[in-house]
């Protein structure tokens, strides 16, 4: 309800896609420039960015939340905020979603979010967490992730929401669903939208081991798609998006329906179950224990 709150509220105050601005009045202007202006619109919140090429009706959405891009909840309610107005403007048909950040894609979940919380504070955060899941993994907009840098847990979903995947072909960079690693699980979710891309025994492993692969092992896999140099990422996302924009959108968005509406109708029918299943877990003093472990580990490895 928060979340939602908070949707309405910023959606009122903002100007999102801000008209293009006319320079006419100003005098002369050349028509293409005119012309450009009117094809593309920008449209920026502290944590996101938004560029729409109105001649292509493809949104590039820039993940702009240093260090990590990690999804708190501010971050969140900016992602849902930018996705709903994007899924409301008809001449917006995909989305390629990438990191303005270098080296990272998305963290994963803020684990701070998750850390010396209130159950309250969790609950909201959850709450957030399945809004973005459901927003994405049932987009009418062809998604494409463009993935730039490591996508960890939380980042790695967001990716695998997504109708197609490209990676960075950097060895340095990781993607997975490492949940275990934190002494944390991956809810069933998290898990079903694993399956449904690698299937039921590499899900099966990847999640007990909370592994973490290289690009070229992620391809191997199917976690993605593509792997390509870092020059080429957004030419590739491009042309990826061009190819799935070619067909028919009504077949296309039945498709996508018809394959992912019995994960999102589970997932719905035992959402507040599951915020509550999340709340309890994640509050248990062992849980909390563990994640004070994880961020003392990732604090020591900075040193
Ligand atoms: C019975 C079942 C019931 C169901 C219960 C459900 C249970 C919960 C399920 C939760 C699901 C999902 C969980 C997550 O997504 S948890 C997040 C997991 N993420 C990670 O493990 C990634 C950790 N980070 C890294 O590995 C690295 O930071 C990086 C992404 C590879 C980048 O490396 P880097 O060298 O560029 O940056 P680094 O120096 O490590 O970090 C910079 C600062 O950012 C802080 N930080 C990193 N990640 C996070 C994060 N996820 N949340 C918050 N903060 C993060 C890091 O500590 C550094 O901070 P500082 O500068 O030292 O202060």
């Amino acid at each position: 309800m928060a979340l939602r709150a908070a949707l309405r509220t910023k959606c009122a105050l903002s100007g999102f896609l801000s008209q293009p601005s006319s320079s006419s009045r100003h005098g002369r202007v050349c028509a293409s420039t005119v012309l450009a202006a009117q094809q593309r619109s920008n449209s920026t919140s502290s944590k996101i960015s938004v560029d729409f090429d109105q001649s292509t009706g493809v949104a590039v959405m820039h993940m702009k939340s240093p260090p990590v891009n990690s999804l708190s909840l501010d971050f969140l309610t900016e992602f849902c905020i930018s996705l709903e107005k994007l899924e409301m403007d008809k001449s917006c048909r995909g989305l390629i979603i990438t990191s303005s950040l270098p080296k990272v894609f998305s963290a994963g979940l803020d684990i701070l979010e998750m850390y010396g919380k209130s159950p309250e504070s969790c609950g909201e955060f959850w709450k957030a967490v399945q809004e973005m899941w459901l927003k994405l993994y049932s987009s009418n907009m062809v998604t494409v992730a463009a993935i730039n840098g490591s996508s960890p847990a939380g980042g790695c979903l967001m990716s695998l929401t997504c109708d197609y995947r490209i990676m960075v072909d950097n060895p340095r960079y990781s993607i997975g669903l490492n949940e275990t690693q934190l002494g944390i699980v991956a809810p069933f979710w998290f898990k079903d939208t694993m399956a449904n891309t690698v299937g039921h025994r590499i899900t099966e492993m990847a999640l007990a081991l909370g592994m973490l692969y290289s690009p070229a092992e992620a391809l191997k896999i199917g976690l993605v798609d593509q792997i390509v140099p870092e020059e080429k990422l957004m030419s590739t996302a491009e042309q990826a998006m061009a190819k799935w924009l070619a067909i028919p959108a009504h077949a296309r968005q039945l498709t996508k329906s018809m394959m992912r509406k019995p994960t999102v109708d589970r997932m719905t029918s035992k959402r507040e179950a599951d915020v509550q299943n999340f709340v309890s877990f994640i509050t248990k003093d062992a849980i909390q224990n563990s994640l004070r472990v994880y961020l003392e580990m990732l604090k020591k490895r900075k040193a």
